[in-house]
């Protein structure tokens, strides 16, 4: 028996590092293997500095539902860099910000973002809810199968909401999640809004951004930077993982198991020992692309909320604005602001290639038309373009039916498993450290049936 069967974990986003930190704490040899280098680590979660600003790349808002993730980051002893944040969140209408307090589904039904709206409707919404709650497992969205046979306009309009229902409420929380369209995405995803973020127990952050949790986590790990696999082969009794860094040659180093942690359409091109079915629903995966531009500012702004969100009434392209020095005041330099401002993915996708100037433009003529945030027009003193494709999923009409079967055919005790929140959950942190885990989860569990890897004694 090896005392430390080697296991490769490929992608250092945060659905990798929580896998290989799970593995290396149950005694395997873990080693990442990331494409970027070691600014980016995290991923869709790194955090980077700019003109003295620490700007995170995508992520940006942490839960307290994220139960996964805040074990991980206990489990890291990162507990000491998390820092409480704000849980004011604002809608904009008809030109105003209109401010309430979130975090408990007490807040949500009495807090005032719901009773803005017919009673009617907040009663049918609310049932709903209680409903489709039990079905909305951030490591599994399978079980939402079973209710997932339409889109949120359709939904609308067989619960028969107001129009400003959809527009105000149930656009924004669809475009808050994935940057989509209600008449596009599934019926589940305002309802995954719901219970993860407005009723997610309230918010919190830290000093460095979101990067803490996977730059804390790789400090503990053996991490390969500006390592690119190219493939990833179960021999039978090993894998072998081939990767290679610029300028050097190619290298294959094989393992007793693999995890492979990059979103679903990264997979195939790595992976040839796929099913057919299998590489359909990965290729398939419904991505939007995201433009999305961080404003340093050299005050803070006036609006108070930490999450501001409008609906495609009030302006077609832009959809929230996380104002990061409101969500904690310890997230920035003294004295200044800090905000991201974010478009919808039909947006991004028209205007892929245009440039950051332009990008700039665009949103700051947004701003104005909105009739929000005016700093961003005159206090900036910093502004930063991110692209990011894979950006974030929006499940369609069947998609959940999809993932159920996806999910009952891959093998749990395989030598390659998959992670990543994008292959079976939503598109949050918190599912792909649930992801990562379970990988871990499963791959443990071979190793000790095998003899490779000590059982544990209870
Ligand atoms: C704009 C935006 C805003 C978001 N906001 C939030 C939010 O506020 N809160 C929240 O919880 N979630 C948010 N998310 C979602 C969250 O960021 C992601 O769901 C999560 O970070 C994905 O982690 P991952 O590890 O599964 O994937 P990734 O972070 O994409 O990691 C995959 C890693 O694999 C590497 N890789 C890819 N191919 C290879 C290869 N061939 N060889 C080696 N390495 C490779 C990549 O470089 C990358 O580092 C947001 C996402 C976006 C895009």
């Amino acid at each position: 028996m090896s005392a430390q069967p080697r296991v490769v974990v490929v992608g250092g986003g945060i659905a990798g590092l929580s896998a290989a930190f799970r593995l290396q704490e149950a005694g395997c040899d873990a080693v990442v293997l990331e494409s970027a280098g070691p600014e980016m680590i995290g991923g869709r979660m790194a955090t980077v500095e700019v003109s003295g600003f620490a700007v995170n790349r995508a992520a940006t808002i942490l839960i307290h539902s994220y139960r996964e993730l805040i074990r991980l980051i206990a489990a890291a002893g990162l507990a000491g860099e998390v820092v409480p944040g704000s849980d004011l969140f604002g809608l904009v209408r008809d030109g105003q910000v209109r401010r309430v307090r979130l975090g408990s589904r007490r807040q949500l039904a009495t807090g005032g973002l719901l009773t803005s709206f017919p009673l009617g409707d907040v009663g049918k919404l609310l049932r709903d809810y209680r409903r489709m709650r039990p079905l909305l497992t951030p490591h599994d969205m399978s079980p939402m199968a079973a209710a997932d046979f339409e889109s949120v306009t359709q939904y609308a309009t067989r619960r028969g909401l107001r129009p400003e229902t959809l527009e105000y409420l149930l656009d924004p929380l669809v475009s808050g999640l994935c940057l989509g369209e209600p008449e596009e995405v599934s019926a589940a995803m305002p309802f995954v809004f719901i219970d993860v973020i407005l009723c997610g127990g309230g918010f919190f952050t830290s000093k460095e951004g979101v990067g803490f949790l996977p730059k804390g986590l790789a400090r503990q790990l053996t991490v390969e930077y500006r390592a690119h696999v190219t493939s990833v082969e179960d021999r039978g009794d090993e894998v072998a993982v081939t990767w290679q860094r610029p300028g050097e040659p190619e290298r294959i180093e094989t393992a007793a198991a693999c995890v492979l942690a990059v979103p679903p359409p990264q997979v195939p091109p790595l992976y040839a020992q796929l099913t057919h079915d299998q590489r359909e629903f990965l290729d398939d995966a419904p991505y939007a692309r995201s433009i999305h531009v961080a404003f340093g500012l050299d005050r803070p702004t006036r609006e108070r909320a930490m999450l501001v969100q409008a609906s495609r009434v009030e302006h077609h392209d832009l959809c929230a604005f996380v104002l990061e020095h409101n969500l904690s005041p310890q997230r920035v330099p003294d004295g200044t602001g800090l905000v991201m401002t974010h478009l919808r993915g039909a947006w991004s996708d028209r205007n892929w290639d245009l440039g950051d100037d332009k990008v700039v433009d665009h949103v700051l003529a947004g701003v104005r038309r909105l009739g929000v945030l005016p700093e961003l027009e005159r206090h900036t003193t910093m502004t930063h373009v991110w692209r990011v494709s894979p950006c974030l999923i929006g499940r369609r009409p069947g998609d959940y039916r999809a993932i159920a079967r996806f999910a009952a055919g891959f093998d749990p005790r395989g030598r390659v498993q998959l992670a990543g929140g994008d292959h079976l959950g939503h598109s949050t942190t918190n599912s792909s450290v649930c992801s990562g885990e379970r990988a871990a989860r499963n791959l443990l569990a071979r190793l000790r049936g095998e003899g490779a890897l000590a059982p544990v004694h209870h």
